[in-house]
């Protein structure tokens, strides 16, 4: 079925459906956004002497995607099982596809018979960062600072006060030159993971590291036999490589949407906890802690860590109402209140996941107690971990157990809206050896002060409780790219549609589009489905859903096609939506921020901002959710109308930036130059409004779900406001009566009077 064909109104546009290239086309060779055009150069650096043979796949021999999706299987294929651009794989590339599994395969097997693993000299360490656009930096370097606070200790007050007041020089921040894990295959040759890990990420089709995961495993990950004397001091020196720290840091990591950040901390994670798996106790409690800002996100981490544990002794899952985090004591019952974790359908392929959840579902009847999570892995969103430890005197109860603390979408985790919660579950945190990650693609430096002084005022707390405190590490920030910056593989257009009714034509445009130019090579690419619509508000979503609910022909599916998901929804509701949007059932979804950040759609061919974002971090976010893993092909639209003028500078400076990225001259770009410049600069304080409450003008109404409340031209209707008039009036009618025959009333008048029995004329109606 061609999707493209059923919805367009012309025969022309239905002919000519576009050999472009789209994020459903399947899984892309290279999942690196940066650094593709340095291939020449990293193989002359490379000291040709050492059989360094995987170390160079990167630049060397992309590999080739595997099977071929159905027509409709949006994001079915993933990493392993794809097509590009539609080509069937021929047979020769079968057979090299299958001599290089074997080949990955032997050295899971035999681990570095088949690979040198001498280190790059750092030179060229630097050289391969560059290229991938990595900077890493050690931004509180504490073992230091830690041994001066003991030597100062020693020193009279009067000359500590002194030095006190002196303003403290700071060093520049030490950069760091990790070495760079340019083969999945180093994670057992250099890091010694365990053979059923490695699998499992071979499994999932992953060939090359993304840049994050180039930067960041690296540092997370303790070095085999690391030692500093082996290395030599030309090669890896203790200042440079980080590898001294093994893999005991605190990070900080900014990398683009779609790069690969859930996997690049899930892996330490998951090897840290298989090395210590003999020592396990399941009843002391989860040993890592991954938080998310939506439910959606942490069932889908959830699913992840589950394909990445598989066959291991670690379980991950989802904190579900009614679930038990810490042991309570008998003078604290719980209520015999279950909510048992049912699997949901995105779950399918974690075969072996759903151990945990039916264990707990047996044992959870004993009423009275519910049954503790025995998951090492424990993802869940702040207020839902918050919640379950919470004791009746309104104190929270500690985890000591953990000792990795994980929090995607660190910026928003630890904006004002989740930031005490969140706060809160970190503190619980009570382990000394706690280990604190925050991933994210936007952070502001305001996150990074509020890290360090969380570390720090964490550190003070514990340090009055326990005397000999092991080792402070550092924190050290990864940056991969350009900070705060949107994917340069996608295609964004800024649209001015005038009014709200402008927009909805606009969308209705880009769901029906009437003529496609395939031949003009600069002719900007068609949005195609299936693809998600973002609003500034829940009842927005909902009115702009029953706008378009029967824009698609019937011969496409009909309303079937369209859905709506917030949080207004229950949570089954949630997440039936998602699955049928995954399964590519739906073709347009209709959402709010909740869908911003971190979902991963991998086939999700563009983004419509319908209504524009509330940050340049929003809308770096929302147009993410398109272009994931490398993918080319993705387009954002991004409709403004007169109310957007005074914030959309925001955004088109952030498309600026992504095309610049991109190589696009500043003429050539979809914003340019002289809008830039005819745009006025939002003040912080409107920057700050635009945060917190979205575009005024579109708050508005009633919020109910027709968007009827919605005053005069922000409402979504293509209806003109005579017809509203009358419908509002006949629903009013309607109603009335309706409420009046529930109460025995008649409308014929006198009855009412019996009714209420005061005499007609004091009736007053019933509201
Ligand atoms: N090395 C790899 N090769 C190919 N695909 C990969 C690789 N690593 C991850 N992916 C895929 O890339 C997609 C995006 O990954 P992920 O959701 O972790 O991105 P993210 O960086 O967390 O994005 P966001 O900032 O939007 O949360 C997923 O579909 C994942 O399976």
């Amino acid at each position: 079925m061609n999707v493209f064909k059923l919805l367009s109104r012309s025969s022309n546009a239905a002919q000519s459906s576009p050999a472009q290239k789209l994020p459903s086309s399947g899984a892309v060779a290279n999942p690196q956004l940066f650094g593709h055009d340095e291939p020449s150069q990293l193989a002359q650096s490379a000291n040709k002497s050492r059989k360094r043979k995987r170390g160079l796949i990167t630049a060397e021999s992309p590999p080739s995607p595997a099977a071929l999706p159905a027509d409709l299987d949006f994001f079915g294929g993933g990493a392993a099982g794809a097509e590009v651009n539609g080509d069937a794989i021929s047979k020769k590339e079968k057979k090299r596809q299958r001599k290089e599994d074997l080949k990955e395969k032997d050295t899971l097997e035999n681990g570095t018979e088949d690979i040198e693993e001498e280190p790059y000299h750092v030179d060229e360490c630097k050289q391969i960062l560059r290229s991938h656009k990595l900077k890493v930096a050690v931004l509180e370097d504490f073992a230091p600072q830690a041994e001066e606070s003991r030597k100062e200790k020693k020193k009279s007050k009067k000359r500590k006060k002194e030095k006190e007041q002196k303003p403290q020089k700071k060093d520049a921040k030490r950069q760091l030159y990790p070495q760079p894990l340019t083969s999945f295959a180093q994670l057992r040759t250099r890091y010694g993971i365990s053979r059923r890990l490695a699998e499992n990420i071979m499994e999932q089709g992953y060939k090359l590291p993304t840049e994050v995961q180039l930067g960041a495993l690296p540092l997370l990950l303790p070095r085999k036999g690391y030692n500093e004397e082996q290395n030599g001091s030309t090669v890896d020196t203790e200042s440079t490589s980080g590898a001294e720290y093994a893999g005991d840091i605190d990070l900080l990591t900014v990398a683009p949407t779609g790069s690969g950040k859930t996997i690049a901390f899930l892996i330490p994670i998951i090897n840290a906890l298989l090395i210590q798996s003999k020592s396990l106790d399941a009843e002391a409690g989860p040993r890592a802690v991954v938080l998310a800002p939506t439910r959606e996100l942490a069932s889908q981490i959830v699913n992840e860590a589950r394909k990445l544990a598989k066959g291991t002794a670690i379980k991950a899952t989802l904190m579900r109402k009614g679930m038990e985090v810490v042991e309570r004591t008998e003078t604290e019952p719980i209520e015999d209140k279950v909510d048992l974790p049912e699997a949901s359908d995105d779950d399918e392929d974690a075969s072996d996941s759903d151990d945990e959840g039916k264990a707990t579902q047996q044992k959870k009847r004993t009423p009275g107690r519910a049954e503790l999570v025995k998951a090492a892995i424990l993802v869940a969103t702040p207020l839902a971990l918050l919640n379950s430890l919470k004791r009746r005197d309104n104190t929270i109860a500690n985890l000591p157990s953990v000792s990795h603390l994980v929090l995607d979408e660190a910026d928003v985790l630890l904006d004002p809206l989740f930031r005490e919660q969140t706060l809160a579950v970190w503190n619980a945190c009570s382990n000394p050896k706690l280990r604190a990650g925050l991933w994210s693609a936007t952070m502001g430096s305001n996150i990074e002060s509020l890290t360090l002084s969380t570390l720090n005022t964490r550190w003070e707390a514990l340090s009055e409780s326990i005397s000999d405190m092991p080792a402070r590490p550092p924190l050290i920030r990864l940056v991969v790219g350009l900070k705060d910056s949107a994917i340069p593989n996608i295609s964004h257009q800024l649209t001015y549609a005038a009014t709200e009714q402008g927009k909805l034509l606009g969308l209705r445009q880009l769901l029906h589009p009437t003529s496609v130019s395939s031949s003009d090579p600069k002719a900007q690419p068609t949005l195609r489905p299936p693809f998600l619509v973002f609003t500034q508000t829940i009842p927005r979503a909902i009115a702009l859903h029953s706008e378009l609910l029967y824009d698609i022909p019937p011969e496409a599916g009909g309303s079937s096609r369209i859905a709506v998901l917030h949080a207004d929804l229950s949570s089954s509701a949630r997440d039936s939506i998602m699955t049928r949007f995954r399964r590519g059932e739906v073709w347009v979804l209709i959402t709010t921020d909740l869908l911003a950040r971190g979902v991963d759609f991998r086939g999700l061919n563009g983004v419509v901002n319908y209504d524009v974002p509330n940050s340049a971090a929003a809308y770096v976010h929302r147009v993410g959710r398109t272009g994931r893993a490398g993918r080319e092909g993705g387009v954002a639209v991004t409709f403004y109308t007169q109310d957007d003028i005074p914030y959309v500078k925001l955004i088109a400076n952030v498309i600026r930036a992504s095309e610049k990225l991109r190589g696009v001259k500043a003429d050539e770009g979809s914003v340019k130059q002289w809008l830039l410049d005819a745009l006025p600069t939002p003040s912080k304080r409107d920057r700050q409004q635009l945060k917190k409450r979205g575009v005024e003008a579109r708050r508005s109404g009633s919020g109910k779900g027709d968007g009827a409340g919605e005053k005069g031209r922000n409402r979504i209707s293509t209806k003109s406001g005579y017809v509203r008039k009358m419908e509002h009036n006949r629903r009013g009618a309607k109603a009335g009566s309706k409420r009046r025959a529930e109460m025995g009333v008649d409308d014929g008048g006198d009855d009412a009077d019996e009714v209420d029995g005061s005499g007609g004329s004091d009736f007053e109606g019933f509201e």
